[in-house]
């Protein structure tokens, strides 16, 4: 494995004439955790389809752990994703999903067990693992979801919003696990609309606006004014990057990207 957990050069997916990412360059250290924003369309979803092997991109390149993202079964390997809508199994109850997923994965059958069993009871979830998932609530399956994605330890680990649909108690395990999780050497590849996660967990921003990188940098360092020294939130930061351009997307906004 290389020191960067995920590399892209000029990663760019076209769909017909529209292009939803546009030459997108990003060089994500291991441990750590990326926070990546932008608004709705932007092209979050579509760079983390192309990142987890799920979509071929038209132009440009991208390693994932060490791995060629051309090369699915060497990055599969190495990675775990929550998407959107986590792919369950209805008729299966928690712990039979997650014991399918540990096979999939081929890990050793008494070692998913312990892991199942440890990472259910981090979640709050011992008490319906035998329940079947369709009958779950939204945030019982977000959890089966994170819990799948993380099971076999990966390197890298992309989520989706994942803290949607969670009650405050279970969000919080969501962080506090992805905080272990890059104090370890895994890398956290988080999106999502709730921007104090990012602040507090993200070592590095990233705003993607109409399939570019307009923005990239510390938290610290994109809140804070350069000219004044004065603090601005996040959110301040979101707008005014993501701010101000046309429908045909002819004018930049500003942007605060660390030389
Ligand atoms: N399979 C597809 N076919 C055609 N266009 C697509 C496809 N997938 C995504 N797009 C387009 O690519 C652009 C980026 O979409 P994407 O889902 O990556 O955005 P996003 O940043 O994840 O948005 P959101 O925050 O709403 O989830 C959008 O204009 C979308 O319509």
């Amino acid at each position: 494995m290389t020191d960067r957990a995920i590399e892209t050069r000029n990663l760019t997916k076209r769909y017909g004439d529209e292009t939803a990412v546009d030459r997108l360059n990003l060089a994500i250290p291991e441990a750590s955790v990326y926070g990546f924003l932008g608004p709705n369309g932007a092209g979050k979803t579509t760079t983390m389809r192309m990142l987890t092997t799920l979509t071929t991109p038209s132009d440009g390149t991208g390693t994932v752990a060490g791995a060629d993202i051309t090369d699915r079964d060497a990055v599969v390997s190495n990675i775990g994703y929550l998407p959107e809508d986590p792919p369950l199994h209805g008729e299966l109850t928690g712990r039979e999903q997650l014991r399918y997923i540990a096979g999939l994965r081929d890990l050793p059958e008494a070692d998913a067990e312990d892991r199942i069993d440890d990472l259910l009871d981090r979640f709050s979830l011992s008490g319906d693992a035998d329940k079947r998932i369709s009958a779950y609530s939204k945030g019982m399956k977000q959890k089966v979801g994170i819990i799948q994605a993380m099971l076999h330890d990966p390197d890298v680990l992309f989520l989706d919003e994942p803290t949607s649909g969670l009650d405050p108690r279970a969000a919080r395990t969501v962080r506090d696990t992805i905080a272990s999780l890059a104090d370890g050497d895994a890398t956290v590849f988080l999106s999502t609309h709730i921007l104090p996660v990012v602040d507090e967990l993200a070592d590095t921003i990233g705003v993607l606006y109409d399939g570019q990188l307009v923005t990239e940098g510390a938290p610290d360092h994109l809140k804070s004014r350069a000219e004044s020294g004065d603090e601005r939130t996040l959110e301040d930061v979101f707008l005014e990057v993501t701010g101000g351009i046309g429908d045909n997307g002819d004018e930049r906004p500003a942007s605060t990207e660390e030389a």
